[in-house]
């Protein structure tokens, strides 16, 4: 049931699109108590899946916002990855991280798309601030000092406006409110045509199949499959020149493109898509009121699994500098600063993942098959001859620029660890105890520090006797980077480090000048 439209109600946001990363975005928005509307044209959740691929990060913000034990039962981990060469040899092989895991979840997953869309959906329309309008279309938009006005038709014809402070775009690669606002797409250089197939495969036809995902680098026809959760398979077969993208959709021709590895009597087509694979990002990722986020903001070919979860970390990074603004904690030039590091954040992130993700694909797609063979050989020479297992998520960047600190250390940018932490005879997540806002964890027995700056507001976490940790992971983690505290965002993004009490007073002086008098983020999204 939609729930009805409050037309004489200024929203604090608007979240057009109610995908993974709109939902999202109206889950947390409305989890901190701002007034959101989010509308979707469709009324139903999309029946087939579209991602397969989730990261621990994206299980992490789940978490926050109360769903993850929900999605958990379509969730399973990622398998394996091999990758091999012309003559059909292994060159890579991807494999999970050992445990214990750094952020309380397995680090790569696949998943079942339309059950985890329903419970996001379902949660969001559970919340009291969160207002949902399905078979909503945005017709068109304007903004003035004060709001941006949102015009719509239901698809029963009804028309409506809605104002909301501001609104973020969460509606797809063709986004309308992206174009409304002129915001334009750079091309990141990559654009080819592939056939996109999810099978549900039977039990003769899951004994046939490789156990593990497979990368097939051969020139002939790149193609990529990857085993999602329970009988469930897709593949991505690259097209040929002069090959119809809307004929190879057809099952007989899609069943063809499958010979390889299955026939119609060992499973069932589930869906098949054609696509141009695009590695595209918004030049700016906001324009006034309005922001750009998931597919809307950039889009990037699928060789890591990551789309989806390029949404939901964008999301997840506007949220809370949203709730900042809105809820006054930060105002004037320090509140623009801070609504600008989002673009500045996520723009650089997406432009680095992508590249190497294309770096991914460059491997996968060689077409020439004298350097598809170097390839190989180059591959296998730097491994000495044996493939050694390389973990997968070791190619996620963290942030740079934006809010963070400016004493650079490797630890700013990166996401903090979620430890386990002893309750009783029970374990319980960090983030749990930690609460959702800003953070300052002090490594067990590191001197106490004296601070008084009431923005933004930290959560002091000491590990130790009153947080022991079940695995060390924080504790390795302070080890590794060599410093005994971070002061953590409501992201989870480190934004600094110190080794000692006056290094820290000075971190935590500096941050709380950047939201009152504005000591300068960087807002300039060009690299
Ligand atoms: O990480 C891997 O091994 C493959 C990830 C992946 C997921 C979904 C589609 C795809 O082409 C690759």
């Amino acid at each position: 049931m939609d729930s009805p439209v409050q037309r004489d109600v200024v929203f604090d946001v608007a979240v057009v699109g109610f995908g993974p990363s709109g939902a999202v975005a109206a889950g947390l928005l409305a989890g901190m108590g701002l007034r959101v509307w989010v509308c979707d044209r469709s009324r139903e959740v999309y029946d087939k899946p579209r991602a397969v691929a989730i990261d621990h990060e994206i299980l992490r913000v789940f978490q926050q916002l109360g769903v993850v034990d929900a999605v958990m039962p379509f969730v399973e981990p990622f398998t394996p990855s091999e990758y091999f060469g012309v003559d059909g040899q292994l060159i890579k092989r991807l494999t999970m991280v050992e445990p214990p895991y750094p952020l309380g979840y397995t680090p790569s997953n696949v998943f079942t798309q339309p059950p985890v869309e329903a419970a996001l959906r379902a949660h969001v329309q559970s919340l009291e601030h969160a207002t949902v309008a399905l078979g909503t279309e945005v017709t068109a938009l304007s903004q003035d000092a004060e709001a941006v006005t949102l015009q719509w038709r239901r698809d029963n014809d009804e028309v409506g406006r809605t104002r909301a402070r501001y609104v973020v775009a969460c509606d797809g690669a063709s986004s309308f409110v992206r174009e409304q606002v002129g915001i334009a797409l750079e091309d990141l250089s990559f654009d080819e045509p592939w056939l996109v197939v999810d099978v549900l495969a039977n039990e003769r036809g899951l004994a046939k199949l490789p156990k593990t995902s497979v990368q097939y680098c051969e020139p002939d026809r790149p193609c990529t499959m990857v085993i999602g959760p329970g009988n469930h398979r897709r593949w991505e077969i690259s097209l040929k020149p002069g090959e119809d993208p809307q004929k190879v959709i057809e099952p007989a021709e899609t069943w063809k493109l499958l010979s390889r590895w299955l026939s119609p009597d060992e499973g069932t087509l589930w869906r098949q898509a054609s696509y141009r694979f695009h590695a595209l990002v918004a030049d700016t990722w906001r324009r006034g009121r309005v922001f750009v986020a998931g597919d809307a903001a950039h889009q990037q070919p699928p060789f890591l699994g990551q789309g989806m979860c390029q949404g939901v970390r964008d999301v997840a990074n506007l949220a809370w500098k949203l709730a900042a603004v809105l809820r006054g904690e930060v105002t004037g030039a320090a509140a623009e600063s801070l609504l600008g590091s989002y673009g500045v954040e996520r723009k650089r992130h997406v432009e680095q993942l992508t590249t190497r993700i294309k770096g991914i694909g460059a491997v996968i797609c060689e077409r020439d098959v004298a350097k598809a063979r170097e390839r190989d050989a180059r591959m296998l020479e730097e491994c000495g001859g044996v493939v050694r297992d390389m973990p997968r998520q070791d190619v996620i960047p963290g942030l740079e620029g934006g809010l963070l600190s400016p004493v650079a250390h490797p630890g700013n940018g990166t996401l903090f660890p979620q430890p386990w932490i002893a309750q009783g005879s029970e374990r319980v997540r960090l983030d749990a105890l930690g609460g959702n806002g800003w953070w300052l964890v002090l490594d067990e027995g590191f001197d106490d520090v004296d601070w008084e700056h009431a923005t933004p507001r930290i959560t002091t976490l000491r590990l130790g006797d009153s947080l022991p940790e079940t695995e060390g992971i924080a504790a390795a983690w302070f080890r590794r980077h060599g410093c005994r505290a971070a002061i953590v965002r409501p992201d989870r993004y480190v934004y600094g480090v110190a080794s000692n009490a006056p290094e820290l007073a000075a971190q935590l002086d500096a941050l709380a000048a950047r939201f009152t008098d504005h000591s300068p983020i960087q807002t300039t999204e060009t690299t």
